[in-house]
């Protein structure tokens, strides 16, 4: 198999879940991994022969595992290599962040353009209908392409992305994707900060839900816990409204109080509230019981709380907008669908965005000084219909207004 966005994720992950799988006998699996945007990763890891350990930190001890599923570690900027492991892998997994995702047409046309005088594209999506295109030249059959980014709907956002980039290319690329290469979505957990002198630290929780073919075959990562599921949506909601969106949370009202980690954060009573309101939204919205949904908030809490895991807040606040317009505004949106109040613990959420951008503390649009223009903007930047919901709009100018207390500084 192949790997795209060589980082900490995928080692502590699917690396992970592919060496479980491995150690259990039966057909043996190596990832033959790329970098995504610098060479520095494959270099420090060939400088290990690709072997690496894992901390896996517990809230009162460490296990260390060595992982060997990792086989070459690339550049991701070399074609060569690229082409020749996509010619021949039966599985790509991906983890290229939210923003790996965007399309934007000044790249995209810039991509094409790199495809067509047959130069290594940018956009991961452009990368991988580079390497389809040389699976098909090289008379190679179907594969699965395994989106593991925090996104909804991730594997089919990616399959838009290649079939729309290769349809530009060439249509008979595009035929061959649409009908011989799976686009799989999966919800994808394990806490796991940037890798630190201590080295690479993760949780023991995994968690890894997927819905898909996979016509080349796969590695048993079901051996290791990972679920093949119809339908990811539930699983994905529930990660991402519920971990992801109280990451965010507490990062946005945590950095402003003087906190540093996600650990911190969970000392104060202030954020804590916060973070209960949240979650208390997504009772009416999510496909869950509430007993689940306690075991679930319980579960998380503790993860949270993990003071032994460094998982710094500023980490988590990179590209914030993006990330609220995934973890945060849907459930608005789905909140005012179904007739009720947009969620104060979400619309809190935003406020704080917004408050730390006016604060100069997040990069971001200029927000207006009134609070209905501020909320309105704030919704608009966020990509969101809401912005034009005027009970929304007053309910967050009402939350800007106030002086927040998380936003003062210690
Ligand atoms: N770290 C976690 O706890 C965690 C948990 C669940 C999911 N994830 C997902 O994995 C992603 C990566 O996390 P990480 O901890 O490995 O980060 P990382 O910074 O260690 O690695 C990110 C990798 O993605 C590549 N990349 C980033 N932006 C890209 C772009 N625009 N185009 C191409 N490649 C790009 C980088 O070059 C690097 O290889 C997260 O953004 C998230 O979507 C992470
Ligand atoms: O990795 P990001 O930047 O998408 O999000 C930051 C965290 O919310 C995220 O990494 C979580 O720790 C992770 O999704 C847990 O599985």
């Amino acid at each position: 198999m192949a790997h795209l966005g060589l980082g900490a994720f995928h080692r502590a992950h699917q690396a992970w879940f592919t060496e479980v799988a491995n150690r259990c006998g039966g057909e043996q699996w190596g990832v033959a991994a790329f970098t995504g945007r610098r060479p520095d990763a494959a270099r420090a890891l060939r400088a290990t022969g690709c072997r690496y350990d894992l901390v896996v930190r517990g809230p009162d001890a460490d296990r260390r595992e060595t992982v060997s599923a990792v086989v070459e570690a690339h550049d991701g900027a070399d074609a060569v290599a690229w082409r020749r492991t996509m010619a021949t892998v039966a599985v790509l997994t991906v983890t290229v962040t939210e923003a790996g995702y965007l399309d934007d047409e000044a790249r995209d046309a810039e991509d094409v353009r790199a495809l067509a005088a047959g130069r290594l594209p940018r956009s991961p999506a452009a990368r991988i209908v580079d390497g389809l295109r040389a699976r098909l030249a090289t008379g190679g059959g179907g594969m699965a392409v395994v989106a593991c980014d925090n996104l909804d709907s991730n594997g089919a956002l990616l399959g838009r992305r290649v079939g729309g980039l290769a349809g530009r290319l060439d249509p008979d690329l595009a035929d061959w994707i649409g009908d011989e290469v799976s686009f799989v979505s999966s919800v994808v957990d394990r806490i796991t900060p940037a890798p630190t002198d201590e080295g690479l630290v993760t949780e023991p929780h995994a968690s890894w839900v997927l819905a898909g073919d996979f016509p080349a075959g796969r590695p048993a990562w079901e051996v290791a816990g990972a679920l093949f599921v119809d339908d990811v949506r539930p699983y994905e909601q529930r990660k991402l409204w519920l971990l992801n969106a109280g990451h965010s949370l507490l990062a946005l009202t945590g950095l402003p109080r003087g906190h540093r980690t996600v650990a911190d954060a969970m000392r104060d009573p202030e954020c804590v509230a916060q973070l209960g309101e949240l979650w208390d939204g997504l009772g009416p919205v999510l496909p869950f019981t509430p007993d689940e949904l306690d075991r679930e908030r319980e579960s998380v809490t503790a993860r949270f709380a993990n003071a032994r895991i460094e998982h710094s807040l500023a980490q988590i606040a990179v590209d914030s907008a993006l990330k609220l317009g995934i973890r945060v505004l849907p459930v608005v949106e789905e909140r005012r669908r179904r007739g009720l109040d947009a969620g104060r613990g979400q619309l809190r959420t935003v406020a704080a965005w917004a408050a730390a951008v006016r604060g100069g503390l997040l990069d971001g649009p200029d927000l207006p000084g009134s609070p209905a223009d501020l909320a309105t903007s704030a919704l608009r930047h966020l990509s969101s219909s809401l912005a034009d919901d005027p009970d929304v709009v007053a309910e967050l100018a009402e939350l800007v207004s106030v002086p927040d207390p998380t936003g003062t500084p210690r």
